[in-house]
């Protein structure tokens, strides 16, 4: 991939050494020595790792000697991490917590068993990794467990009051990734290695009252910035995904995958020569390697392609992410823990959109001229991706005509019980909302015997219920088609559609052209996998 020169005075991409000092973006071995820049904080040259829960949980040792320990050679390494998930994330620390405070506000205690059992797999980690290292090890294990107890005093606490208010929910998620960086930095002062744990759990003590803006963005990556600097000029900062007070609510502003964003901003305030995002997957795939096993390595991809995957069930990266590092011209590579010398999957804007985008002086496209001539002949899509756990609302209007102020009530309705829609797609009396949730909204089997098990949705079947019937299909799934030159790929639509009606795929709903970039289809869970791989067979393989 050609990358644009990025920056007047720093190298630009091509030119800059890659993961560990030792590949290259074209894949040659690099060996130059590094300049060190003293206008750079910390006059020196970064590089951020983010390493995901999944590959702290499996792969610490790995990490800790291949990657960061094998890197410092040539550059200053900044490490985040993510909560630890030995099994699937599913499973994992960020889970753990979420389920133990879900305990807390149903009235039950099972939160004391949860804080323990982690509590025990985070000693036994240590336990496995550092046992050579003794004074590392106790100071380990008693932080882990100063960490647990306060974890069950917030726990406990919110038990008495029978209440959980979004902050002691984060505070109890933060335990997840300070945790995590214990180990992580007690692994690697145990290889010798100057590593200094950075809790940013209170980094924001800045005024935040406008929100989520760039101000507060880069107020953030500044307060960030000076935290790790304050350790001193030579220590490998480990630091915690978890990013604090953010206004709102973590969890509720960010949402899951929030490490992702810290490690953006951290990259932004370093002025880092790159954010790598480590995973225990080799790279990004045209679809979910676990589920289709000729799916293909991607040697790229565009921010809004990786929001997309990841919006739609494929974990790239975390959407908020990508404007923060672009804006900065800081290149993205995803890469894999197991593989640590392969170059990854870079995410770097396509010059041929920037091109398109600099076009486009004012509100009118004529896409027949902008974008197909602009464009390289129709070639493929990039990726195809599931998003399970779906539940489709359908609201027939009782009006025969649609009332004036018919969606606005609906989206009213929607905001007020806190639901939000995946995808959407209306007639004049009709609208249908495909809604995701990760708890199971319905229980039982038979259309007789359902009910709804979620507050929220009852309630908004509820009001919704004012505006015409309303009625309810769970267990559903998006299947999108994503990629940058879909909109330049006539007839796509049709054969990603016929596709899957001849292969008996029944398609509930269908949105299309809200994104140039994404096709999507509401189909039943349980046809998911079988979809997914259907769709890759019959559009990725022969168009090669
Ligand atoms: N198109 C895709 N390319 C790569 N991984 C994908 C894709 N779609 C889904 N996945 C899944 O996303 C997950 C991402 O990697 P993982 O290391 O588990 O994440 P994390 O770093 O958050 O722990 C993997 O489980 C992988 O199977
Ligand atoms: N631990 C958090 C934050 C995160 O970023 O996770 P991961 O990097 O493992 O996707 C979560 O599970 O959402």
């Amino acid at each position: 991939m050609e990358f644009p020169v990025i920056r007047r005075e720093r190298q630009s991409v091509r030119e800059r050494p890659s993961t560990n000092g030792t590949n290259t973006p074209n894949g040659e071995i690099d060996r130059r020595p590094h300049t060190q820049d003293k206008d750079l904080p910390g006059g020196a040259n970064w590089v951020v790792q983010k390493f995901g829960g999944t590959s702290v949980g499996k792969f610490a040792v790995k990490i800790a000697e291949d990657i960061v320990l094998a890197g410092l050679k040539d550059q200053r390494i900044a490490v985040v991490c993510s909560a630890r998930s030995t099994g699937t994330k599913a499973e994992g620390t960020t889970n753990r917590l979420l389920r133990a405070a879900r305990d807390v506000l149903a009235g039950s205690r099972k939160y004391v068993d949860i804080v323990e059992a982690l509590r025990v797999d985070h000693v036994q980690a240590g336990r496995d990794c550092i046992g050579s290292s003794p004074k590392i090890l106790q100071h380990y294990t008693e932080s882990v467990n100063a960490e647990c107890h306060e974890l069950l005093k917030d726990l406990g606490g919110a038990h008495q009051l029978e209440e959980m208010t979004s902050g002691t929910m984060d505070k109890v998620m933060s335990r997840g990734e300070k945790l995590s960086c214990l180990y992580m930095t007690a692994l690697l002062q145990a290889r010798g290695v100057n590593a200094a744990y950075v809790d940013m759990s209170s980094v924001i003590t800045f005024p935040t009252a406008k929100g989520l803006n760039d101000d507060f963005y880069r107020h953030l990556a500044e307060a960030m910035t000076d935290k790790i600097l304050s350790h001193g000029p030579d220590v490998v900062p480990v630091i915690t995904g978890y990013f604090g007070k953010v206004p709102g609510g973590l969890l509720d502003q960010v949402g899951r995958g929030y490490t992702d964003l810290c490690a953006a901003l951290v990259a932004v305030g370093l002025q880092a020569r790159e954010l790598q995002i480590w995973k225990e997957v080799d790279r990004i795939f045209t679809a979910d390697p676990r589920k289709v096993p000729t799916a293909r390595l991607l040697d790229s991809v565009t921010p809004s392609e990786a929001a997309e995957l990841t919006f739609y069930g494929s974990e790239v990266i975390h959407p908020f992410t990508m404007d923060q590092v672009i804006r900065a011209s800081i290149p993205i590579r995803i890469k894999n823990v197991m593989n640590p010398r392969h170059n990854g999957t870079t995410i770097f804007p396509d010059p041929a959109d920037e091109a398109a985008a600099k076009k486009r002086s004012g509100l009118f496209r004529n896409r027949s001229v902008s974008n197909l001539a602009l464009h390289a002949p129709p070639k493929r899509p990039t990726a195809v991706t599931i998003k399970p756990s779906i539940t489709v609302l359908n609201v027939h209007s009782k009006r025969r005509t649609r009332a004036h102020g018919f969606l606005m009530s609906i989206f009213s309705i929607l905001d007020k019980h806190g639901l939000s829609v995946d995808l959407i797609s209306s007639s004049e009396v009709h609208v249908s909302m495909a809604i995701h949730s990760e708890s199971a909204l319905l229980s039982g089997q038979g259309e007789e015997e359902m009910k709804i098990e979620d507050a929220a949705l009852q309630g908004a079947v509820d009001d919704l219920s004012r505006w015409g019937d309303v009625d309810l299909v769970p267990n559903m799934a998006i299947i999108s088609l994503v990629g940058r030159q879909l909109r330049s790929m006539v007839g796509i639509s049709g054969r990603f559609f016929s596709t899957l009606g001849e292969h008996g795929v029944n398609i509930e709903m269908i949105s299309q052209g809200a994104s140039e970039i994404n096709i999507s289809c509401v189909i039943e869970e349980r046809e998911a996998n079988r979809a997914l791989n259907v769709v890759h067979t019959n559009l990725f393989t022969f168009l090669e």
